[in-house]
């Protein structure tokens, strides 16, 4: 049974994919409500509301996943979450059309000032002179930040007779052209613009986008729109341009604080303000509630969630293609890990065959999960692998080979340990599985399974009995075994995998073997 905590206002029709299954348990309280059994929740459900802190996950010792119905991760320490390998996921498109269609609703409210007439007649006034607009048609819209809700703000522009500047460093020319819109600077959109409308997301680079500097660049009469993030547009810098009548309006739908108080901007009568609804419409949280609740599903009966910010993306497609592959790279990574038990500097991973043709990052990051799971107390996992092994110094890379050694595919993973080196292949063998085909320059065939022993000593008649029988003295039932030499009468290995796991008496008991020159156990 999986325990979900559902934090924040979410649809509740959205949350039947959850509902229906009798894994999980969803329970629909604020986290301040819910302190004492914050350990016990598997998986978070927010919106923008709660904040999902440091301090907030240090209590939430079980938490695997966190939800975010909606775009906007900046309410949650998506590092912190990573850290700890938690996989942060959201809903990137289910809102778009709301937040676009609420930008296009701010923006006509401002030129017609129809929040200001609405209070006036309100007040039993009339008082039609007061509130002469402009129109849209044939105005210049600058949009800072051409992404999903950029773009459905531009396509709604142009229906409306504007003309369409955009600054985003990461827009193709193509599809600038395919949308009908022109790249500019951001010098050349504050130039020219007689609205502005921001549609990034909050980052360091985003945050105070508008403020002093930017602001002055703008037209004289220039109406800004922020239906995005709190602070992209600098909120205290604003207020001079307002008092100075630079600026003619603005619309905000979301602030640096939320909710604002008593903040000095909502005195003036040309800023129209709305308590971030940009996604709140019953179209828009039906979808991110759906589709989360869906990722959450799949990401408990262990299927790949394809919207998540801090694993590499994959498609229930290419998850099917890997999955054989990750499940071997992750055992061979845990038994290298155990073989190598000193300090390791990089590990080298090389593919071939088949498996090249795949999507190997994800394999790789499995791998990676796997060798440091046995060195790292805390939890690892594909979430936080990589980050694990840069703070460990551990470096790693991937290379492509012909070679598969008579395989329809090898993984070769090669261990660089101080003054040691161990390679380990494997291939994935459909409707026979997993193999080990070489270990530490020995040519060998087992299952990278269960309580594994790996024994070296001499190629001498008579190794496997002895081996055998100091088991048997210690009741230890052996399941397989392999071996495998270099040459007659040289160096050979086994690989035995037992029924039980040993201790260190009976370790210490086949060490002392004649001609057994290395004993380990390896857990897989
Ligand atoms: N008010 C509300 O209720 C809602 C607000 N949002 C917010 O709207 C914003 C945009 O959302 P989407 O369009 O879905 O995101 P998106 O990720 O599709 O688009 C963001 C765009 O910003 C661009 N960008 C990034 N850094 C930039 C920079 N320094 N200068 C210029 N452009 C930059 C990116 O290249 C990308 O094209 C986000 O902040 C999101 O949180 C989203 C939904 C509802
Ligand atoms: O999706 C986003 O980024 C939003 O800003 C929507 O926020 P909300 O889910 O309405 O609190």
């Amino acid at each position: 049974m999986f325990r979900i905590l559902v934090s924040d206002a979410i649809s509740e029709e959205g949350l039947t994919p959850l509902r229906k299954s009798e894994q999980m348990e969803i329970v629909q309280k604020k986290v301040s409500e819910a302190e004492a059994e914050l350990h016990q929740f598997d998986a978070l459900l927010v919106r923008s509301a709660t904040k999902v802190t440091e301090e907030l996950l240090s209590k939430m010792t079980n938490l695997k996943i966190i939800g975010r119905a909606g775009v906007g991760v900046d309410n949650i320490d998506v590092e912190a979450a990573t850290k700890r390998g938690i996989v942060v996921i959201n809903a990137p498109n289910g809102n778009t059309i709301s937040a676009a269609e609420h930008t296009f609703a701010m923006m006509a409210a401002l030129v017609r000032h129809i929040p200001q007439a609405h209070i006036s007649v309100k007040s039993r006034e009339w008082n039609r002179s007061a509130f002469v607009g402009t129109e849209l048609q044939g105005k210049h819209l600058g949009i800072i930040g051409f992404g999903r809700i950029g773009s459905e703000v531009a396509k709604r522009a142009r229906a409306f007779g504007m003309t369409v500047h955009v600054y985003d460093p990461f827009l193709t020319k193509e599809r600038a052209e395919k949308l009908g819109v022109s790249i500019h600077t951001l010098d050349e959109v504050l130039a020219c613009s007689d609205i502005i409308t921001v549609h990034t997301p909050l980052t360091k680079e985003t945050k105070g986008l508008l403020g002093e500097k930017n602001l002055a660049k703008t037209k004289k009469g220039v109406y800004l729109i922020n239906c995005a993030r709190g602070g992209i547009i600098d909120e205290q810098a604003l207020i001079p341009f307002l008092q100075n009548g630079h600026v003619a309006g603005v619309a905000l739908d979301v602030f640096e604080q939320e909710p604002p108080g008593d903040h000095p901007l909502l005195k003036f009568d040309n800023v129209i303000v709305t308590p971030h609804l940009g996604a709140s419409t019953v179209e828009a949280q039906l979808n991110v509630a759906t589709q989360v609740a869906e990722e959450i599903l799949q990401f408990f009966e262990g299927k790949p969630v394809t919207s998540s910010i801090n694993l590499p993306a994959l498609s229930k497609d290419v998850y099917d293609k890997i999955q054989a592959f990750y499940h071997l790279a992750k055992k061979m990574g845990m038994i290298a890990s155990q073989y190598m038990n000193i300090p390791v500097q990089e590990l080298s991973v090389t593919y071939a065959g088949t498996v090249a043709d795949l999507e190997t990052t994800y394999i790789t990051r499995s791998l990676l999960a796997g060798f440091l799971r046995p060195r790292v107390a805390s939890t690892v996992n594909e979430v936080n692998a990589t980050m694990i092994a840069k703070e460990r110094g551990i470096t790693y890379g991937e290379k492509f080979s012909d070679e598969t050694h008579g395989y329809a595919n090898c993984i070769s993973l090669t261990v660089h340990g101080e003054n040691k080196t161990f390679t380990i292949k494997g291939s994935h063998i459909p409707n026979y599985g997993d193999r080990i085909v070489h270990f530490d320059g020995f040519a060998i065939d087992f299952a990278p399974e269960g309580h594994l022993l790996y024994i070296q000593h001499q190629d001498r008649p008579g190794m496997i009995g002895k081996v055998g029988n100091v088991l048997g003295e210690h009741q230890v039932n052996i399941a397989t075994m392999q071996v495998g030499r270099q040459e007659a009468g040289g160096k050979a290995i086994m690989l035995l995998s037992l029924d039980k796991p040993i201790d260190d008496a009976v370790t210490q008991k086949l060490t002392e073997i004649e001609d057994i020159d290395a004993v380990k156990r390896l857990e897989v």
